[in-house]
């Protein structure tokens, strides 16, 4: 066993809240084990620890990838962190028809809406406390976490210590429970991984990535913490970049893409939007339920379809210009106007404008359904009849 690996199965052995006595044991296990390998060549720290059953994380480098296996009847428990944003609940619900309803825990620090409260298991947690984390992953013996939890990329630049906190903290506890309980993970990354030195048209899966954003940064970290995982330790790490996704029934929680959440919102309740990108930003986005069906679908793929750990997915891509011209197709009257927030506009400037998704539709048959026109009508449709039910009331 390399020094390396003894420093982090002792840090793991710290991280997993084993008590000293039982620390000192597996340390004195490990050192010894350390000064036999170094005298045969051979590796026993693997048996020792699995002789006292110890976690995955004494996976060697070389270890072969671990994925927890499902028969067909035996469906995942799935824990959800930062559910009540803009994607957790739609996942939920589309999880929980899989699955049924009790496999699938929502999790957040915020207090549910009653209707999201009463419609499946929901239990707080908050990401930056590993214990309470770890308790609720054994407690419901969870084999799926879906790790929601973040600042996005404007409310990240105006809190900078705090999306530290969550975005890359937080996610270290989330990758030791994943690879200390043997979980599948799946973390979302963004167009937002990319940055001003990044091909920007298209924007291939692997090519540089210097984002500007502590969004962007931490995501990057992401990315390659949890691919590190996975060759390291066998985590069954899966990730997509999301481009900007636009929903109906959820509001978007800060990002530089919620004008093209907001201009349908506001289309329909004033007759006007005031957006706060230049008519020309050009960005990649996608419409929800192809989101959440990409998630499913990467998650439920075979390992051998996954030559990669961490993929671009694409639906469409517009200008906000381009999209009220849509919407004006809907709304011919609707007045907008542009006033430009410095900040988002950067940040917009700086990221992809098309995104190439060709491996994750050849490796695992991603294919989109809604391109502008569907995505439009689909928004009218259901804000539409949001506020009809809303006047009747
Ligand atoms: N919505 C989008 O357009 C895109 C989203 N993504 C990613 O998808 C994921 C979900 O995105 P959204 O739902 O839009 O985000 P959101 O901002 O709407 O929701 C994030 C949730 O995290 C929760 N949270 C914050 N601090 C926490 C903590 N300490 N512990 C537990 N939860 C905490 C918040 O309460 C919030 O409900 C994020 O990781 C985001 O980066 C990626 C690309 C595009
Ligand atoms: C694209 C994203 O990651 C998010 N919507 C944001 O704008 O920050």
């Amino acid at each position: 066993m390399a020094p390396k690996s003894l420093h982090l199965f002792l840090f793991v052995c710290s991280r997993a809240n084993i008590n000293m006595p039982v620390l000192r044991t597996l340390s004195k296990v490990a050192k010894q084990a350390l000064l036999v390998s170094q005298g045969c060549g051979c590796q026993p720290l693997t048996v020792a620890v699995r002789n006292i059953s110890f976690s995955p994380r004494q996976v060697t480098s070389d270890a072969s990838f671990h994925s927890v296996s499902f028969s067909e009847t035996d469906h995942p428990k799935v824990l959800i962190t930062g559910g009540l944003g803009q994607l957790g609940v739609g996942l939920a619900k589309v999880l929980r028809k899989r699955f049924g309803n009790n496999n699938v825990i929502l999790s957040d620090i915020r207090k549910p809406p009653s209707h999201v409260f009463h419609s499946g298991p929901f239990i707080y947690s908050d990401i930056l406390d590993y214990k309470n984390l770890r308790e609720i992953v054994v407690n419901n013996r969870i084999t799926w976490l879906v790790h929601y939890s973040a600042l996005l990329s404007a409310v990240g630049e105006a809190n900078v210590p705090l999306a530290r906190a969550v975005n890359i903290t937080g996610l270290h506890n989330i990758l030791d429970i994943a690879a200390e309980h043997g979980l599948r993970l799946f973390v979302p990354s963004t167009i937002g991984a990319f940055g001003p030195t990044s091909p920007r048209n298209p924007t291939p899966d692997l090519c540089i990535q210097r984002p500007r954003t502590i969004y962007g940064v931490s995501k990057v970290h992401a990315e390659l913490m949890g691919e590190y995982y996975h060759h390291r330790y066998g985590l069954d790490f899966r990730c997509l970049r999301y481009p900007g996704i636009i929903s109906a029934d959820s509001q978007p929680g800060g990002g530089t893409t919620d004008y093209a959440v907001q201009i349908f919102h506001d289309a329909i309740k004033t007759g006007k939007f005031e957006c706060n990108l230049r008519p020309d930003t050009r960005l990649p986005m996608m419409y929800i339920d192809d989101c959440l069906r990409a998630t499913v679908e990467i998650m439920e793929s075979p390992v051998d379809t996954l030559s990669m750990r961490t993929y671009n997915i694409n639906a469409m891509s517009f200008t906000p210009e381009e999209l009220a011209q849509e919407v004006m197709k809907q709304l011919p009257d609707l007045e907008v106007s542009y006033d430009v927030d410095q900040v988002r506009q950067a940040i917009a400037d700086s990221w992809p404008m098309n995104f190439d998704d060709d491996n994750a539709r050849r490796d695992w048959g991603w294919k989109h359904d809604y391109d502008l026109p569907e995505l439009v009508q689909t928004m009218f449709n259901y804000i539409g009849s949001e506020t009809r039910l809303a006047q009747v009331n």
